[in-house]
């Protein structure tokens, strides 16, 4: 029976890679999770077991290492950027590279003004908030830089409504002039920078402006619907961020159901001392991609395979 090797891709998947630098005392750290996807000529090795085409996964893992003792992890981006760009170039054979990050931050522990004085600064906590997310693809010639996060929980305890919806005969759900809005913001930005020779971003600069408008439209939205809430985040990282062409979201809506409500009486919508049950299940699920006009879609719409 005659067959052929489809799409195939093989690399080193979740390098834990943690870096610290030394400013004297005081020290800074970078903690990576690095994944490493390569393709180019193998059919030989899939089909006749030759590995004259394959760089072994552990020798990617070594290089991650390599470079981020040698070079050092400027931002996640930059880092995936020279690992990509180091297999595409220095193996024949290989002729695409991707490489996702997840980016854990930690943030520093306040200590006494006389230890800090003594011992420095070398103590950090793990930030609570969102994992940060970057891909970076490149096939020889072009790149595809995706930054993004996970995990971001965000409520807006007022200023939602959600009311004048469909009905058929299985509707049940109640109007509602003030609820919680409640959701965990997974988002991937696509970057317009593909090609060498164009100004690069500066990645790190980026992603922080980035979240703070994303997190300033969810803030600053009067919202008839989630749907309207995610249209106005990704609209404002469009408008106020040059260097990003794409935005994609999935966002759980997780629903926060008032205990008891008397909608006309003084426990309804709004009310001052009202109780929730959060539900974590089941969840809205309300995703979107906003463009810059004239842009093509290019994250895929599932986000679970990015
Ligand atoms: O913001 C919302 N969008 C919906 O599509 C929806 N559907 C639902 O039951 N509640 C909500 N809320």
């Amino acid at each position: 029976m005659p067959t052929m090797l489809g799409q195939n891709q093989y690399g080193k998947a979740e390098i834990r890679v943690v870096r610290i630098t030394r400013d004297g005392a005081t020290h800074h750290i970078k903690d990576l999770n690095v994944s490493v996807a390569l393709s180019g000529d193998m059919e030989d090795v899939h089909r006749s077991g030759s590995n004259a085409n394959v760089l072994p996964t552990d020798t990617t893992k070594n290089t991650v290492f390599a470079f981020a003792r040698e070079h050092g992890i400027e931002s996640a981006e930059q880092f995936g950027i020279h690992l990509a760009r180091h297999f595409v170039t220095s193996q024949e054979p290989l002729h695409r590279a991707r490489v996702r990050i997840e980016e854990y931050a930690w943030d520093r522990i306040a200590t006494s003004g006389a230890h800090r004085r003594e011992r420095g600064e070398h103590s950090f906590v793990r930030r609570g908030q969102e994992t940060r997310l970057a891909q970076v693809t490149y096939d020889g010639e072009r790149w595809e830089v995706v930054s993004g996060l996970r995990d971001l929980a965000v409520l807006n305890s007022t200023d939602s409504e959600f009311h004048g919806f469909a009905r058929d005969r299985y509707t049940t759900l109640e109007e509602t002039r003030d609820r919680v809005l409640a959701t965990s913001v997974t988002a991937r930005w696509r970057f317009n920078w593909t090609e060498d020779g164009q100004a690069m971003p500066d990645w790190e600069t980026s992603y922080e402006h980035t979240k703070r408008h994303l997190l300033r439209a969810f803030a600053e939205t009067y919202s008839l619907s989630l749907q309207q809430t995610v249209y106005r985040m990704g609209a404002r990282i469009i408008e106020h961020r040059d260097e990003v062409d794409e935005v994609r979201f999935s966002l759980p809506n997780r629903h926060h159901f008032q205990v008891d409500p008397e909608p006309s009486g003084p426990d309804g919508d709004g009310a001052d001392g009202a109780v929730y049950f959060a539900a974590d299940r089941p969840y809205g699920l309300i995703e979107a991609t906003v463009l810059r006009e004239g842009c093509e879609a290019l994250i895929p719409a599932d986000l679970t395979n990015l």
